[in-house]
């Protein structure tokens, strides 16, 4: 996340605890077009799905560390509005996904309620494409959270183009699906999870894939854990902590990347426990862009012309409904608990350089 300056606010994270180590990219890297870095975040998203994107040691990557700085800041004031107030602003689920969800209001894996709350902030509301009412305190910040999604935005972008490529899709197709410039589900989300009592500690937020294309993380204390590939979700030793570094976004591909890739790109299992160590003892905050695509954007493969996506097989169907059918209809199920959820995608391609992924490491934290 943000700075070490920004680190040093909070306990450290102990170093007696196991996390996964993920692939670490440089933002200054991809820019540069460089082609290992490139097949490195292809390797990362296939093979797990996660990886760290280092933002230090480049102007643009700084400002962008910055601009983070400045929306946890934005996170604490909303939450210092307290319960009564943000619930003005409460989100129905079935009708829109931004605004408030309180604590409680969905359910961990054995039906408890979660204990996470959160504030979605709508881009298309930030870019003018609709209008929403917030908190003051977000009103007031308008600006500069429109500039922090549009940084953000230009980041997700570069990814793409790099996924473009690796996938010989025509150059800007991933890019094109979900374009700023129109209507979608995409939210920059501020959450907060409380610090758990010792003796009555459990998820706060329960395991899940996004299902949008990527999700661009900020964590400062731990807390995010991964399933680990190929490993069953019931059983506790599956999950382990992912360290947030200084300086790093931890970046996630969600369902849709999957479905556009018929399952070349992966979405990883991931889930937000309590903070190990002295980290569990204070409020945890959070922040994610969680990118959809435009409204009626196709959901099917990408499949065709010189693209590596497998062509349907026989037999095979593809999906005919549009993003904004396909996530209303997941996230219908998800609320009626009738979403078998498990990490998709990773599937072998038939190229000899890169057909295969390195295994997932876990190791001790730093
Ligand atoms: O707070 C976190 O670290 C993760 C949040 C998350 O997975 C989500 O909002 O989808
Ligand atoms: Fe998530």
């Amino acid at each position: 996340m943000p700075t070490q300056a920004y680190f040093d606010k909070y306990p450290s994270f102990p170093s007696d605890v196991s996390v996964v180590k993920l692939p670490r990219l440089s933002f200054a890297k991809l820019l540069a077009q460089e082609e290992g870095e490139s097949d490195a975040l292809f390797e990362a998203c296939r093979a797990i799905g996660f990886f760290l994107l280092d933002f230090r040691c480049c102007p643009e990557g700084e400002a962008f560390l910055e601009k983070a700085e400045t929306m946890f800041d934005i996170n604490q004031e909303v939450y210092a509005l307290g319960f009564d107030e943000l619930m003005q602003y409460a989100y129905r689920p079935s009708h829109s996904l931004f605004g408030y969800k309180c604590i409680g209001d969905s359910k961990i894996e054995d039906n408890k309620p979660d204990r996470h709350e959160f504030y979605n902030i709508s881009q298309d509301d930030m870019t003018g494409i609709s209008k929403l009412s917030n908190p003051p305190c977000i009103e007031a910040h308008r600006p500069g959270v429109k500039a922090y999604i549009e940084q953000a935005y230009s980041i997700v972008s570069l990814i793409c183009s790099h996924l473009d490529t690796q996938l010989r899709l025509t150059p800007g197709t991933l890019a094109s699906l979900q374009p700023m410039s129109l209507s979608s589900g995409t939210a920059l989300r501020m959450l907060r999870y409380p610090s758990q009592p010792v003796g009555d500690r459990r998820t706060s937020l329960r395991g899940h894939t996004d299902l949008g294309t990527l999700t661009i993380l900020f964590n400062i204390t731990g807390g995010l854990q991964l399933l680990l590939p190929g490993t069953d979700p019931r059983d506790e030793s599956s999950w382990v902590y992912v360290q947030p570094v200084p300086g790093c976004a931890i970046v996630g591909l969600g369902d849709t990347m999957v479905q556009w890739s018929a399952g070349i790109l992966r979405s990883n299992m991931h889930r937000v426990t309590f903070a190990p160590g002295e980290q569990g003892e204070v409020t945890r905050y959070s922040l994610a862009y969680l990118v959809r695509p435009y409204s009626e954007a196709p959901m099917k493969r990408l499949s065709g012309g010189n693209s590596l996506i497998p062509e349907l097989e026989e037999g095979e169907e593809d999906t005919t409904i549009n993003a904004r059918e396909w996530e209303a209809r997941r996230v219908a199920a998800l609320r009626k608990g009738q979403d078998n959820t498990r990490s998709k995608g990773g599937r072998e391609i038939k190229l000899e350089d890169k057909n295969k992924v390195s295994a997932v490491i876990v190791g001790r934290a730093e």
